[in-house]
């Protein structure tokens, strides 16, 4: 399993093993020791699952405000997706910067979202599951966002993105600049 460090401290790309042979492959996506070893101490309670049926479906930017923060550990189960972690950590350095990587069933890759940053991905083809593992349960009123298009943030979303795919909520999320301080450097 190899753990791949970003510019911005915090978000990983993991990459499983695939043990292939002539039946397919095996691979164990996660290991909580090996995993736990990088991000410290973490606990899962609550798997995600969704399907977006178009090219350029554009989710996010998503995050659970405290007391329900949530860290993401994401995948592509089918087809194809950029997946991005957004820091919005008041105080970092890297602070409104974004990491990406392109997560495919193939790569059998991994992008490690923790809690201070938003997530937000782009579907790159048809009928795109995502599947993410989170450390904190759905709470709807701690339900966050910040617009997807935000300028001070300036994620490079690929030319597929369709603006039309958004939901109501996505279409009238607030301004980094508008952001409460919801986050801080004690969060991880
Ligand atoms: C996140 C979530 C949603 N829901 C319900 C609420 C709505 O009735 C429906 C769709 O929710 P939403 O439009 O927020 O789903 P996405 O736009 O895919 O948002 C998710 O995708 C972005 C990229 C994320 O990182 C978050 O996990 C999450 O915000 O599922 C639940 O019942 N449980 C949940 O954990």
């Amino acid at each position: 399993m190899e753990f791949k460090t970003f510019e911005i401290d915090g978000p990983l790309e993991i990459r499983p093993r695939k043990i292939e042979d002539e039946r397919g492959y095996f691979s164990e996506i996660f290991r909580l020791a090996d995993f736990a070893e990088r991000t410290g101490p973490v606990e899962f309670v609550q798997d995600n699952q969704s399907l977006s049926v178009k090219t350029g479906t554009i989710r996010g930017i998503h995050f659970q405000s405290h007391p329900k923060p949530q860290g993401k550990l994401v995948r592509c189960l089918a087809g194809s997706l950029l997946d991005v972690a957004v820091d919005l950590r008041t105080g970092s350095p890297t602070f409104g910067r974004w990491v990406s990587a392109k997560l495919t069933p193939e790569e059998n890759n991994q992008l490690w979202v923790p809690v201070g940053f938003g997530h937000a991905f782009c579907s790159l083809e048809p009928d795109t599951v995502i599947g993410y593992r989170c450390t904190g349960y759905y709470s709807p009123e701690n339900d966050k966002g910040v617009a997807w298009d935000d300028p001070d943030i300036a994620i490079a979303w690929p030319d597929v993105a369709d603006a039309g795919t958004l939901s109501a909520k996505d279409r009238q999320q607030p301004s980094l600049a508008d952001l409460p301080e919801y986050f801080t450097m004690e969060d991880q």
